[in-house]
């Protein structure tokens, strides 16, 4: 936890602050938001839209059976480490020409679904390095004592979840939005 702790950290200061600025307005203005993700990536993009519905917003999970129509001015908000998993790239292009705004979670920026994207907000792969101030140590020789750290995507999903969750709490501080009210719009017949 603590290893993973430090890399959320180190992903945490290179965050753009602009990218974060400009995937918040689009959040904004969105009619209506679309949530979606492969796997554990979309584990991650189910636990947001239900924290956007807590706080008011419209938002939907694609690929659901209710979910409704995509229209003009509704935004896709995808979470894909890779930006390039097929299934997730032929919806995002769909979306694209019904004229949708596509805001990516990711942390390969150059990547299909990356070049198509209105916004990026970039998450580093921190599992292969080490921040600078440990630079002293062996990467490799590091990584070998850890050799069950964050397999597969971990890092960018702990990490996207990490974020999200942290947008959540500055879209409260916009929209003046507190807890006792997304308390009331939590599902209450789980
Ligand atoms: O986030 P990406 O690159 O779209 O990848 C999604 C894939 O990664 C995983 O979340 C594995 O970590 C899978 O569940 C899923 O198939």
């Amino acid at each position: 936890m603590q290893l993973m702790a430090s890399r959320i950290n180190a992903i945490a200061d290179h965050i753009s602050d602009e990218e974060v600025s400009h995937f918040i307005k689009e959040l904004l203005d969105a009619k209506r938001i679309y949530v979606m993700g492969a796997g554990r990536s979309g584990l991650v993009a189910k636990a947001f839209a239900m924290r956007l519905m807590h706080l008011g917003m419209m938002s939907y999970v694609v690929g659901e059976t209710i979910t409704p129509a995509l229209q003009t001015g509704d935004l896709i908000v995808v979470l894909s480490g890779s930006g390039k998993t097929r299934t997730i790239v032929e919806i995002v292009q769909t979306a694209k020409e019904i004229g949708g705004r596509i805001s990516l979670i990711t942390s390969n920026p150059d990547s299909p679904i990356g070049k198509i994207s209105d916004t990026k907000v970039i998450i580093e792969n921190y599992r292969d390095s080490i921040p600078d101030e440990s630079k002293e140590y062996d990467t490799r020789q590091m990584l070998g004592e850890h050799r069950s750290f964050a397999p597969l995507g971990t890092l960018f999903e702990t990490a996207a979840m990490t974020f999200c969750d942290a947008v959540i709490s500055r879209l409260m501080e916009i929209t003046q939005t507190d807890e006792s009210e997304l308390k009331d719009r939590h599902a209450n017949i789980e």
